[in-house]
């Protein structure tokens, strides 16, 4: 291992923070502050001002998904910013787990049916118009989760994905391999990359081609992508001069294909900071659903358990704004001997809870493949 970002990766200490982005890849340990808030536009605010008080290069972190729980996002005693991590060839071998206890919450009978719920409130048309309804998966393995093997095999497993291990104040850790960049600012120039709607990648390579195309032709998951892109859209119309949108077109992880669109354009003030655009755009339809409050009533009356982290946001802030934010997603909370995995889907009114259901197991599998499980 050299002291490139290879070595920011499989050097990775619990507690520390690593964002492994295709062009750059920031890693920082120890803490000197921590900004613990709930309101957006105040938590952007604070790190400037912990960034300019201390000198300190980057602020690095995570937001929850729910509005009443407080941010996670730390002024590091020491930081690295390099370039991107591939080509990687990890020098960890790769942790290889013997088969863990698994508890879903929900069980699949249980998803089926909040997600069939989620339809007749769709249906029922008092505003709703989509929601994200996730489940997690709980993994006890029989000996402490292997931090930096886990990373390493994700980063190696997902080359065009943002590999992330984020320290949380509980003392476990978020790790994951997220696929969608919700914002990235450098200088006046920002870019979001919503993505919704998606169907798994298939085995062979002709039923692989058959699900891509049947995804791009797809009119419930245009729709779903299209209530994201309107939302990114116009959380950030205010704050550019000009927006550029082009899309939908297909990317592809190891496990998915997705509808991605990229919404790209230059700021009016360059003193809004990118945590302050990413705390204004969160939580994206691509996680909650649409309008806002609805969609997060019914995850609350349906979703049997508290996200923490988990459809948040994980990144790093200069203090002069610049950064990246990247979405919570592929990921799960690991603490001790104990994993929990989370996936969710974008539920639509002409959502089949079957194939939902599917869905959530294909996003399970970006944990699961990199333990060769
Ligand atoms: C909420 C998740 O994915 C989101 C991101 C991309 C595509 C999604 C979808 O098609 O449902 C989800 O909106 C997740 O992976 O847990």
């Amino acid at each position: 291992m050299d002291g490139g970002p290879a070595a920011l990766v499989e050097g990775y200490r619990p507690g520390s923070f690593v964002l492994a982005a295709p062009g750059v890849t920031v890693a920082a340990e120890g803490t000197r502050a921590v900004v613990a808030e709930t309101d957006p536009d105040e938590l952007a605010a604070l790190v400037t001002k912990q960034l300019v008080d201390t000198g300190a290069p980057v602020a690095v972190g995570a937001i929850p998904f729910s509005q009443d729980a407080r941010s996670h996002v730390v002024v590091p005693e020491s930081a690295r910013r390099l370039g991107g991590v591939h080509p990687y060839r990890p020098s960890l071998a790769r942790w290889a787990p013997s088969r863990p206890d698994t508890t879903d919450v929900p069980d699949a009978a249980g998803y089926r049916r909040a997600v069939a719920a989620a339809v007749s409130a769709l249906r029922a048309d008092d505003g709703l118009r989509k929601v994200v309804l996730a489940r997690s998966s709980r993994l006890l393995f029989d000996e402490p989760v292997r931090v930096a093997e886990l990373l390493a095999g994700l980063t190696a497993t997902n080359p065009l994905g943002y590999t992330f291990a984020a320290g949380l104040p509980d003392g476990s850790t978020l790790l994951g391999a997220s696929p969608e960049l919700l914002l990235e600012r450098s200088g006046s120039r920002v870019v979001s990359n919503p993505l919704a709607g998606s169907l798994p990648r298939g085995g062979e390579p002709s039923a692989d081609r058959a699900n891509a195309a049947a995804l791009l032709a797809s009119a419930k998951n245009q729709a779903e992508h299209g209530v994201v892109v309107e939302s990114v859209v116009e959380v950030l119309r205010p704050f550019c001069r000009n927006l550029a949108v082009e899309g939908p077109s297909l990317v592809g992880t190891p496990t998915m294909w997705h509808l991605s669109t990229r919404v790209s354009g230059d700021l009016v003030d360059r003193d809004v900071s990118s945590l302050r655009l990413a705390a204004a755009l969160h939580p994206t339809p691509a996680v909650c659903g649409t309008p806002t409050a609805a969609a997060r009533a019914a995850i609350a009356e349906l979703e049997p358990f508290d996200r923490g982290f988990y459809s948040g946001a994980v990144g790093w802030c200069t203090a002069d704004g610049d950064g990246q934010w990247v979405l919570a997603i592929r990921c799960a909370q690991v603490s001790g001997r104990e994993m929990r995995l989370f996936a969710g889907a974008g539920i639509m009114p002409d959502s089949d809870p079957e194939a939902e259901l599917a869905e959530t197991q294909a996003k399970l599998r970006t944990l699961l493949q990199a333990m060769g499980l």
